[in-house]
């Protein structure tokens, strides 16, 4: 059974960690931090997953405590993560606590993608990237070309992108904002009665999510929400951060018992539907004509194959998020056109569509004056706000003859936004549950010696084939340098 917290059990410093406690004990008294918001709910992959809680764990599309997805049906990368959503949705109440009390410390783990500093740091950053199987997915039998792959990728690719840090001055400034985001967290989980150690955690580049977690453990955390800075859910980045922070996990006995709750997205709150509608209801102003521009929503995108055949939730959600903002505009009786477009994509393969590019263009042609241009995937400002579309799109938009360029700023710190996500993480707090060591089925790798080397061989011959092939060499060129 999960429980809730009531006021009397968040003094300032000191948490009674009984009042957490998921066993048996009485409860009385009413809840305070249920789940909330539940006009904007909508729970996206619910479908493909079975909950080893109970099934009223699951309410307004938040779902309490760990659950792990079982991969029937359709094939779903995501159920090889955690799936759980954080709060708790245990409609009783207040836990009555036995007569000892252990201080509690708790954790929030603030994960993110991180960004080259330098432009040396630009070729390394990059192989940790494409070395990460949930950004280059490749079939099993090739999962030995990872690394390698990697390497040639990001050599090919790191001028590319070089040239791009060195526009923003030479490096990224998500360690920055993400570590200003992580105080004025702090902040504002103080101001609502709540001490905790906030920690930074990126995916690819540092602080390392390895370096946070030893941090956490020589602080002696005692409960940890995981909050990746991702609205939306998609295996490339909730996911990828999640499958690595299970592993570290496993593997230790402190972290493997120690209760976690993970917000898994969070774009359907409330409080960031209405601080997205605030920017961009401000920026608006900027314009002549307020009514006549365009708001051009454009997300991070994603390969199709992830939606359609892993079972990414990202572009659902996605759509949900906009349609939520858009509700949230036309109640302040602002009507304006939308759209939405995909952005940044890299290699080969088929992206999530309409491309941003191209419906600039579309647009302008269709004779579009004015035009606001609002990312949504991501809450700092970063390479491809303040590179690809700040540079590279509003040139494209101007010679396509849009006249009026405007862009919404990332949310960073803005202070609704940030006393939102305090309020998610209180929410989450009380169904945080030791990670079960289950094993991780996306490292699942063949016990048997001779089935291994048959799948080396094998995989080895296409690789070479597929590598070598001219096919690859040209898309490789077009579409990475
Ligand atoms: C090749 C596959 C990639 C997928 C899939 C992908 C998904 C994805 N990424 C973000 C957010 C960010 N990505 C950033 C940089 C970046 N991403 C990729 C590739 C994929 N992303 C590359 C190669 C790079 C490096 C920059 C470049 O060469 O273009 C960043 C910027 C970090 C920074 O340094 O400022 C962010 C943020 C999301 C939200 C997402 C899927 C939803
Ligand atoms: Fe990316």
């Amino acid at each position: 059974m999960n429980t809730t917290l009531s006021s009397s059990v968040l003094p300032q410093t000191k948490i009674c960690c009984s009042k957490f406690s998921t066993s048996d004990h009485k409860v009385s008294g009413s809840r305070l931090y249920g789940p909330r918001h539940s006009s904007y709910s909508k729970f996206t992959f619910q479908a493909s997953i079975v909950l080893s809680s109970s099934a009223a764990n699951i309410k307004n599309g938040i779902v309490g405590g760990y659950y792990h997805c079982d991969p029937v049906g359709k094939k779903n990368q995501v159920g090889q993560t955690f799936c759980s959503v954080g709060v708790c949705p245990y409609d009783g109440t207040t836990v009555e606590s036995p007569s000892h009390a252990v201080e509690e410390k708790v954790g929030v783990l603030l994960l993110n993608l991180g960004g080259p500093e330098t432009l040396n740091d630009v070729q390394p950053f990059l192989f940790n990237l494409f070395a990460d199987p949930d950004i280059i997915r490749l079939p099993r039998l090739f999962r030995f070309l990872q690394r390698p792959l990697a390497r040639i990728i990001s050599v090919l690719r790191a001028p590319k992108s070089k040239e791009g840090y060195a526009a923003i001055g030479g490096g990224s400034p998500l360690r920055k904002i993400t570590d200003e985001q992580a105080h004025v967290l702090k902040m504002a989980l103080e101001a609502k009665d709540m001490s905790a150690n906030v920690y930074v955690g990126m995916r690819y580049w540092y602080p390392f999510t390895e370096e946070a977690v030893q941090q956490i453990k020589r602080d002696g955390i005692t409960r940890l929400v995981v909050l990746p800075l991702y609205p939306q859910f998609s295996i490339s980045t909730t996911g990828s951060s999640i499958r690595v922070l299970q592993h570290i996990f496993r593997e230790d006995a402190y972290l493997s018992r120690l209760p976690v709750s993970i917000i898994n997205y969070w774009y359907q709150r409330e409080g960031y539907i209405k601080s997205m509608a605030d920017l961009i209801e401000k920026e608006l102003h900027t314009f002549a004509e307020p009514k006549e521009v365009i708001i051009f929503f454009s997300a991070h995108g994603v390969p199709v194959s992830y939606v359609e055949d892993a079972g990414d939730p990202y572009r659902d959600q996605m759509e949900e998020c906009i349609s939520l903002i858009m509700g949230e505009l036309k109640a302040r009786g602002i009507d304006n056109e939308h759209t939405l477009a995909y952005q940044s994509r890299v290699g080969p393969v088929q992206w999530l569509k309409p491309y941003t590019d191209e419906v600039l263009v579309q647009l302008g042609q269709k004779g579009v004056q004015s035009l606001l241009a609002v990312p949504v995937s991501f809450v700092s400002e970063h390479i491809e706000t303040l590179e690809e579309i700040d540079m590279e799109y509003k040139e494209l938009a101007l010679e396509s003859g849009i006249k009026s360029w405007g862009r919404v700023p990332a949310l960073g710190v803005t202070s609704s936004f940030v006393t939102d996500l305090a309020d998610a993480i209180i929410e989450a707090l009380p169904s945080a549950t030791a990670i079960s060591p289950s094993r991780d089925i996306s490292e699942d790798v063949s016990d048997d010696p001779v089935r291994y080397l048959v799948k080396m061989f094998f995989g080895s011959i296409l690789a070479f084939f597929l590598l070598l092939s001219p096919k690859m060499i040209t898309a490789f060129r077009n579409h990475l340098i």
